[in-house]
């Protein structure tokens, strides 16, 4: 059965941060969002007309608490509620009170039970019109990505059940997923290793020279890139990857292929080499993408 819901788009994810005030200037200053509010150990930022794209908590273990999606509408959510309760993900709504702490009408979670990454869904994000970037021209929260050690199950489940479609996969190792009917190549991505963990988040800037002055910027503060500069081939996005202060790796975007909701064309299969990740020739350091668990807790 299709998922009887629709994306709108990735919203924002939430992760744990051993230090909050180190990591909210490093996601300010050197990221470039802006702190919308705080709450006790909690801070939201956002780089766009939503209510938060980045949610930082202070906690003991680094790493991914939750990824949020928007839908369509009310309807796409009810829907949805029905149908993971259906499909055994065993969803469960926000009280009103969390709801309006994230500043979004209604909302639900979910456990997916193949990397333990905690989804939520929700609907009617108070938007603020007028928002305007800081020091760099991010666009939108573009994507995030998981270390997986059941690439198969993972893979079925968000794509059998969760509506993702694969845009280009490396068969069985690598999948870009795109969250029907969003027309961003990707939103969601997984990769196949050792064990589940985070391995990134993606900002999309929208000039070309925030990923040059990124370079300078990060050298300066001796933030390690991990990194690029270099350009994807599955999205043909130029992209850069630095790490945060607890290690787990953060990427810049400039560019990215879009797809119409009907008529697009077919996943491509792509070769595991390396020039597939990066035509311009860089390597990976070995910290790339290797920082932050995928958390028990949302
Ligand atoms: C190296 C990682 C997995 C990667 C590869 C390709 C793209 C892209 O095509 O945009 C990414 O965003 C990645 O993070
Ligand atoms: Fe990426």
């Amino acid at each position: 059965m299709t998922a009887p819901f629709r994306y709108r788009r990735l919203s924002y994810v939430a992760l744990d941060v051993s230090d909050l005030e180190q990591s909210l200037g490093f996601y300010r200053d050197l990221v470039g969002l802006t702190v919308d509010r705080r709450d006790g150990d909690t801070a939201y930022l956002r780089c766009s007309e939503l209510p938060q794209n980045l949610v930082l908590r202070e906690g003991d273990t680094p790493g991914l608490a939750r990824a949020a999606f928007e839908l369509e509408s009310q309807a796409d959510l009810d829907r949805a509620y029905t149908y993971l309760d259906d499909e055994g993900f065993a969803p469960e709504w926000l009280t009103a009170e969390e709801a309006g702490e994230l500043k979004v009408g209604a909302a639900l979670r979910f456990r997916e039970p193949g990397c333990g990454l905690h989804f939520e869904f929700h609907v009617e994000p108070e938007l603020q019109d007028d928002f305007e970037a800081g020091h760099t021209a991010i666009a939108r929260l573009g994507h995030v990505v998981l270390n997986v050690a059941d690439f198969a199950t993972v893979e079925g489940s968000l794509v059998g059940k969760l509506n993702f479609l694969i845009s280009d996969h490396v068969p069985g190792k690598i999948a870009f997923l795109r969250a029907f009917p969003n027309k961003y190549h990707h939103s969601f991505a997984i990769l196949t290793g050792p064990s589940d963990g985070y391995n990134h988040v993606n900002f999309m800037v929208s000039d070309i020279d925030d990923v040059g002055r990124a370079i300078n910027r990060m050298k300066k503060a001796e933030v390690p890139i991990v990194f690029g500069p270099g350009r994807h081939e599955p999205s043909g996005s130029i992209f850069l990857y630095f790490l945060d202060p607890d290690g787990m790796t953060t990427e810049y975007s400039f560019g990215m292929e879009e797809f119409e909701e009907e008529g697009a064309r077919p996943p491509r299969e792509l070769e595991a080499k390396p020039e597939v990740l990066d035509t311009w020739g860089s390597i990976p350091d070995p910290r790339f993408g290797k920082g932050g668990a995928i958390l028990a807790h949302a």
